[in-house]
């Protein structure tokens, strides 16, 4: 289950020597205050927030604490805001810090007021992250899989049933979508977790070297086997045997794939010994097998035995919400790799990643937003740094519509431009001012019950033209 987010204002105030009355005011306005006076201390306090707002002064702290700040600093749910003194800002390490790291930098004398209000948006921002970042959902060893919808949360659960089973599992799935991954974890939630792993693609393989590569061969079974070589099979014993690309299995193989399945025994390729292996096994494919049947290139005996569990893999565009947290789990993974800070994804990237089809599944996102990560010159990845620009949605509006709001941006600047100067305003507009309050109540800009006044425009000039009732434009 995912974590609540944090509804209470924390702040992270990090300073070698912190301003007591800017403490007690930001208490005051509510945030729930720690202190920190060391590195150390603002990277535990860092680890306890969920959500939180930073304030960091650099004064007072050394080269090598800025290196230790940098961790905390890249906190996704932190927002930081920085406190600099005038010139302090001129140190290149601090500037590197501000850049990179905060959200914003107020610079001291500053009102109290102002900080807390700087502090409530770096807060909100750092918010936005918090829904992004992944869920924790089923870790397997250094691989995390990412899923919230509820076709991934149904693939856990099946994950983690089939894992206390001993039985044949067979998962289908379009490539990418996370098979291998899948495979890993119901070995890492199984019985057999401490044993080996072993992946063979059976599809990358050539045709003849696959029954040596699964069974071995012994020394001189023939020319070039100069000495015993362990087949994969073998190498599994005690664990999990993944076959990739089953479909891609020539007749052959299937035949002694099949024969092991069903006696638990191999033999290594030129050798006369039977040898009892204890391996899980595990197939995978992106293509019907079920045609395979059919069309005779794939045994029915052989995939009955495969098949005994199924786990189907849901393609990334069913995912929903999920190819956003995806993507910033990627970003996360992967942002070192930029030189500079990558924020996030702008709205219209995550808006294209929602409407692509992902015919490559996670794979494909996964090399997105790595070329994005290192092609991007803003902070904000876009659909152009993703090769998805063709993916934006162009609102179509009605010609209706855009009149009404070019009206609407006419009156709203003419207003600003005579500081609401009503006569002066619709003089500029070329209408009268009863035609000027027409509209305006027409966009909401004024109630209906507000009288013109006279003294409005504070221009004598003007007053005459109240009296006027409609000039006959629309
Ligand atoms: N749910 C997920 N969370 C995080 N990473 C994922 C997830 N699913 C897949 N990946 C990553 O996507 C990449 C492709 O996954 P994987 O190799 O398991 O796919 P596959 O279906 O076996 O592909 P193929 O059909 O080509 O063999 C890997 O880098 C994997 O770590």
């Amino acid at each position: 289950m995912r974590p609540q987010p944090d509804t209470q204002r924390r702040l992270i105030c990090v300073a070698r020597a912190p301003n007591d009355l800017l403490l007690a005011h930001v208490r005051a306005a509510g945030w729930e205050v720690t202190v920190a006076r060391t590195a150390p201390g603002a990277e535990a306090a860092a680890k306890e927030a969920r959500v939180a707002a930073g304030l960091i002064d650099f004064d007072g702290f050394t080269p090598r604490d800025f290196t230790a700040f940098r961790a905390c600093l890249n906190h996704p749910t932190i927002g930081w805001v920085a406190i600099t003194a005038a010139g302090q800002s001129a140190s290149h390490a601090v500037r590197d810090l501000i850049r990179n790291y905060c959200f914003d930098y107020v610079t001291m004398p500053l009102s109290y007021e102002s900080i807390s209000h700087v502090l409530g948006h770096a807060r909100g921002m750092a918010a936005l992250n918090y829904v992004d970042t992944p869920a924790e959902t089923a870790a397997t060893g250094n691989h995390e899989m990412v899923g919230t919808c509820d076709a991934m949360q149904c693939l856990f659960s099946t994950i983690r049933k089939v894992a206390n089973t001993n039985a044949s599992v067979f998962i289908c799935g379009e490539s990418g979508t996370g098979k291998e991954l899948t495979a890993l974890a119901i070995h890492e939630h199984s019985p057999r977790r401490k044993a080996p792993f072993v992946a063979i693609n059976c599809g990358a393989i050539p045709q003849h070297l696959l029954q040596s590569e699964l069974f071995g061969y012994e020394r001189g079974a023939f020319t070039g086997a100069d000495q015993r070589k362990i087949g994969r099979i073998e190498a599994a014993n005690g664990g999990t045997l993944f076959l990739d690309e089953i479909g891609d299995m020539p007749l052959e193989a299937q035949v002694s794939l099949l024969r092991f399945l069903q006696e638990g025994k191999i033999e290594r390729l030129g050798g006369h010994e039977s040898l009892r292996v204890d391996v899980r096994v595990i197939s995978a494919t992106h293509v019907d097998l079920e045609a395979a049947i059919c069309a005779g290139r794939f045994r029915a005996d052989l995939f009955h035995r495969l098949c005994v569990l199924r786990v189907d893999e849901p393609p990334l565009r069913a995912r929903g919400k999920d190819i956003e947290i995806l993507a910033h789990h990627i970003l996360h993974k992967f942002k070192k790799d930029s030189t500079h800070t990558i924020r996030g994804f702008t709205t219209s990237a995550i808006q294209a990643m929602n409407d692509y089809s992902w015919p490559g599944n996670v794979r494909e996102l996964i090399n997105r937003v790595r070329r994005a990560i290192v092609m991007t010159e803003g902070r904000l990845l876009s659909p152009e740094d993703l090769d998805l620009e063709s993916f934006v949605r162009v609102e179509v509006t009605s010609l209706d519509h855009m009149r009404d709001m070019a009206e609407r941006s006419a009156i709203e600047t003419a207003l600003l431009h005579h500081d609401h100067r009503i006569g002066r305003a619709a003089a500029e507009l070329r209408i009268s001012r009863v035609t000027l309050y027409r509209l305006m109540v027409a966009h909401g800009m004024r109630d209906p019950a507000d009288k013109p006044l006279h003294d409005e425009d504070g221009d004598d000039a003007a007053k005459g033209l109240v009296a006027v009732s409609g000039d006959g434009q629309g």
